[in-house]
């Protein structure tokens, strides 16, 4: 009886579902906003990252979550009503309802470079779509269970994480990982954003002024760690000279330092990371690149690098260490740019905007920015990528498809459609697994037996 009533609050309670979680994000939005200093100084501390990027980051992922928070509760309320007539054959006796429903216990896995950023992105969507998270490595501020955190390296519980049968979505960022995960992963959704090798190609007719300030800022920010960093530079042989100039001047005025002093160089995440840049490094100077700079390292910490002449067999170079592969036609810069898996984004300068389009067309890539450094914000754009890079789309549900036959004047619900979720070990059903949810969501309170 309690079990029956229950249910029925749950449905009572659902027209409010959307618009209470959104509240709960919109207050969790501000919390991240009002203690922007000390989350910042963590990330200075752990990942040296720059303190005003480390403010920034934390401002745009609270300004994230109050966006998710508004846009769901309007796409969420969406749904679709289609009629039986509209396909061949068919006779307007039926109609379809489709909304959308949670898709049950996502987990969420972020990389290292844009730990809140990157974690909010999959905590808001998940949770204003009403699914409940498992968030590694870190989460707060919302009613007990419909958040939890486990941490630990991904090497040791990465694979009891992402093969649990408890989990109906893994939305995953960060680079090769993905690939492995997506094979283990089974029958669940996924979403993947993984590894971008961003192409910059520049035309002879390119304002080289432009270019070389967004191949500064696109190529060196956060010491180029940025997913949608500018990891190699496709330019006409005719522009080259010039435009590898106008960047060295700019190079020559980078800071490099500690984070806490807001240089714009600072220490790259792991000491594997640096012998790994230093390795690709090596590799280009024994094939004869030419050294803009001089190779400096100290510990992680290593300067600013624009490595000129690369030829495509050199194992190219990223982080902060630029590659210029010079280019003598426009197709082979797209070729360059084709070449690899990891389309994420990539960028074109060029005054022509007919030949912006055509390149931007042809180079395969998820985002071409024109004129442009790539960038993943604004965080309300969409982030397309293709390939390895694999398909992005943060929001998370199901559509619950609803047919309804009419029949001799009645509407019958007949089928509920399809629910990816899996259904626990208790068979939990699609009413119980709404009801939990809602249960977690601190909506409804616990179920108590009155019977006995
Ligand atoms: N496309 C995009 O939007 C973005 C892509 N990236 C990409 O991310 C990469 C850098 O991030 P990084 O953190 O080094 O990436 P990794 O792929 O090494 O790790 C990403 C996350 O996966 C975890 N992990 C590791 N092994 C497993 C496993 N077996 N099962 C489940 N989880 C696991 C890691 O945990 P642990 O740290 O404990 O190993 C980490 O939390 C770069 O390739 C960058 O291009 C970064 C930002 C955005
Ligand atoms: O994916 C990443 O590395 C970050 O989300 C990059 O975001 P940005 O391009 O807006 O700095």
């Amino acid at each position: 009886m309690d079990q029956r009533m229950n249910k029925e609050k749950v449905k009572d309670l659902a027209s409010q579902l959307y618009a209470a979680i959104a509240e709960l994000l919109h207050k969790a939005a501000a919390l991240l906003k009002e203690h922007k200093a000390p989350i910042a100084e963590c990330l200075v501390k752990e990942i040296a990252k720059p303190a005003k990027d480390s403010v920034t980051e934390i401002v745009r992922s609270g300004d994230l979550v109050s966006y998710c928070a508004e846009e769901g509760v309007r796409i969420l309320g969406e749904g679709k009503f289609l009629v039986f007539d509209s396909f061949p054959g068919n006779e307007r006796t039926k109609y379809c309802l489709t909304s959308k429903i949670p898709l049950g216990v996502v987990l969420a896995i972020p990389p290292f470079n844009y730990p809140v950023n990157l974690a909010v992105s999959k905590i808001a969507p998940a949770i204003i779509a009403g699914n409940s998270l498992v968030l590694k490595p870190n989460s707060a501020g919302f009613p007990k269970g419909l958040t939890s955190c486990i941490t630990g390296k991904g090497s040791e519980i990465g694979d009891f994480l992402t093969m649990h049968p408890g989990v109906n979505c893994i939305s995953f960022t960060g680079g090769d990982t993905g690939v492995a995960i997506s094979k283990k992963a089974g029958m669940v959704p996924l979403q993947m954003e993984l590894g971008g090798k961003d192409a910059c190609i520049v035309l002879e007719d390119a304002d080289l002024d432009l270019v070389a300030a967004n191949i500064i800022k696109g190529g060196f920010s956060y010491s180029g760690q940025r997913c949608t960093a500018v990891k190699v530079v496709l330019a006409m042989e005719s522009i080259a000279d010039s435009l590898v100039e106008k960047v060295n001047a700019k190079v020559a005025k980078l800071t490099v330092g500690p984070p806490e002093e807001n240089c714009d160089i600072t220490p790259v995440v792991t000491e594997s990371s640096a012998n790994f840049i230093e390795g690709l490094v090596m590799h280009a100077k024994k094939k004869g690149a030419t050294f803009c700079q001089e190779y400096k390292r100290d510990g992680n910490l290593i300067w600013p690098l624009l490595l000129d002449n690369i030829r495509p067999d050199m194992r190219i170079a990223w982080e902060p260490v630029l590659p210029v592969i010079r280019i003598n036609t426009v197709e082979e810069g797209i070729h360059h740019c084709n070449a690899s898996n990891f389309g994420l984004q990539g960028c074109v300068f060029t005054r022509d905007s007919n030949k912006a389009i055509l390149i931007s067309d042809a180079m395969e890539s998820g985002t071409i920015q024109i004129n442009s450094a790539p960038a993943r914000g604004p965080d309300h754009f969409p982030f397309q990528v293709t390939y390895n890079s694999l398909e992005t789309c943060q929001a998370i549900f199901n559509l619950c498809c609803v047919w309804i036959s009419r029949f001799e004047g009645q509407w019958n619900w007949i089928t509920r459609g399809h629910q990816q979720h899996k259904p626990d070990d208790q068979g939990e059903d699609h009413c119980d697994q709404l009801a939990n949810s809602f249960l977690r969501h601190g909506l409804i309170p616990p179920l108590t037996s009155t019977a006995e």
